[in-house]
């Protein structure tokens, strides 16, 4: 027991298999040999072909499917930006009378949106003029425009501390200074917003509840006095503005015959309500995610609403991406082991497209001390027998308290 725990455990906890189990490998067909010279799209992929961009089987299909509500469950590293950016250009290219500013290409970050249309630009029969007409960015952004050309004039309350100082502001005036952090209240209050709970729909019994909802009345009073909006607000004025105006509804319904909505994963209630109301009757929406990939949870967002999908549309064609181009057959075949115990997941095994040549060494320690002890014996044993130089090794953290524990370990010095 004690060597097993000092060198940590070579395979996950519950697994049958001995050692590290190794994910299948992925056949490697590709548009080359899927798509025959005399389909009417065949000089499409034989385009792609030579710009080097091939398309696996499930990539295909997810291109090729353009019409209903369609989810793309991708798992990490399989190709999602290359499937997203080329059926972008297949619907440019093959649905007649399309515009670029009909289609809504929703990101969850600003690098991620520019990356897409960096690498759209490149595809067959596309260029920078035509993918800049493309609407694309993040929620924030692309719904911000909406309501500036709706004459909502509000300033943006972009900086967190000055948002803070409203807060303790607020906190002065109705003599509650010393009772809360500003900060715990701004993260609640966007909490409800995200929710589209406001101040009045909050059920309040217990004295605390009732100042909470207080202090979210008068922020929301004062920002109103000011002029501003914070960005919570964004996205609620958005619903509704669409929701409320049915002409403004109707005319981004026409305006927005494909909607393509990255990350679906860590939406939240309020983003995807929006999309409920953008979509017209053809209901053209393509979501991609990956449930398995949900990290925003502390910023209100759910994989419930990937997971629910089918459910709202049960004309919904499914596909996944689950061939990994990143890592070797071991590094997925962890991955797929370690995740399989997840209880919330529409489920997918990875398949892999290169074979290790090492196997990677899984620690199950008992808490971070230990962790950065695991680790730091493994990298100076490695160094002591000459294997390798401390200069080899890259360490990943989550966050800075992990790494003063794996420095405070006395035999690595910085
Ligand atoms: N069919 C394919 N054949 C060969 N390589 C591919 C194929 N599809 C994707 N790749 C490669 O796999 C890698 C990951 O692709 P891409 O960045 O599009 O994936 P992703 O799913 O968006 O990644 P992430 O995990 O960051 O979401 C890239 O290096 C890409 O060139």
């Amino acid at each position: 027991m004690f060597i097993k725990e000092k060198q940590g455990f070579k395979y996950p906890f519950q697994t049958t298999k001995n050692g590290i189990p190794l994910a299948d490998l992925a056949d490697n067909q590709t548009t080359i040999s899927l798509v025959a010279e005399d389909e009417k799209d065949s000089f499409f992929f034989r385009s792609l072909e030579k710009q080097g961009i091939y398309l696996n089987n499930s990539q295909l299909q997810a291109v090729r499917t353009t019409d209903g509500p369609v989810l793309i469950i991708a798992g990490a590293g399989s190709g999602k930006t290359r499937v997203l950016t080329c059926r972008t250009a297949y619907l440019l290219t093959f649905k007649d009378d399309l515009k670029p500013e009909e289609v809504l290409l929703v990101s969850f970050t600003r690098k991620a949106a520019t990356e897409m249309l960096e690498r759209i630009k490149l595809l067959p029969g596309l260029s920078t003029s035509i993918a800049n007409r493309i609407v694309s960015g993040t929620f924030h952004s692309i719904f911000l425009r909406l309501l500036r050309s709706h004459n909502y004039r509000a300033d943006i309350l972009s900086n967190s501390k000055y948002q803070e100082i409203l807060m303790t502001q607020i906190l002065r005036d109705l003599s509650l200074v010393d009772s809360y952090e500003p900060e715990s209240l701004l993260s609640l209050i966007s909490h409800y917003k995200s929710q589209m709970i406001l101040p009045r729909h909050l059920e309040v019994t217990t004295p605390i509840e009732k100042e909470i909802q207080r202090i979210y009345m008068a922020y929301e009073q004062l920002k109103e006095k000011k002029n501003l909006m914070d960005f919570d607000d964004i996205l609620l004025e958005t619903y509704y503005l669409l929701k409320y105006n049915h002409e403004v509804r109707e005319q981004l319904q026409n305006r927005f015959k494909y909607i393509c909505i990255d990350e679906y994963q860590d939406t939240n209630l309020e983003q995807h309500e929006i999309m409920r109301l953008l979509l017209n009757k053809s209901q053209n929406l393509l979501a991609v995610g990956d449930e398995d990939q949900s990290i925003y949870n502390f910023r209100s967002s759910s994989p419930e609403f990937i997971l629910n999908l089918k459910k709202e549309f049960p004309n919904l064609t499914q596909i996944t991406l689950d061939t990994n181009y990143r890592s070797t057959n071991a590094i997925v075949g962890l991955g797929n082991d370690l995740i399989k115990h997840n209880t919330k997941r529409i489920g997918k095994v990875l398949k892999a497209t290169k074979e290790a040549e090492t196997t990677p060494i899984y620690l199950r320690p008992k808490d971070s001390d230990h962790e950065a002890k695991l680790i730091v014996d493994n990298i100076v044993a490695d160094t002591q027998n000459g294997n390798r130089r401390f200069k080899d090794y890259t360490i990943l953290y989550r966050g800075s308290v992990r790494k003063m524990r794996i420095y405070n370990v006395k035999e690595i010095k910085i």
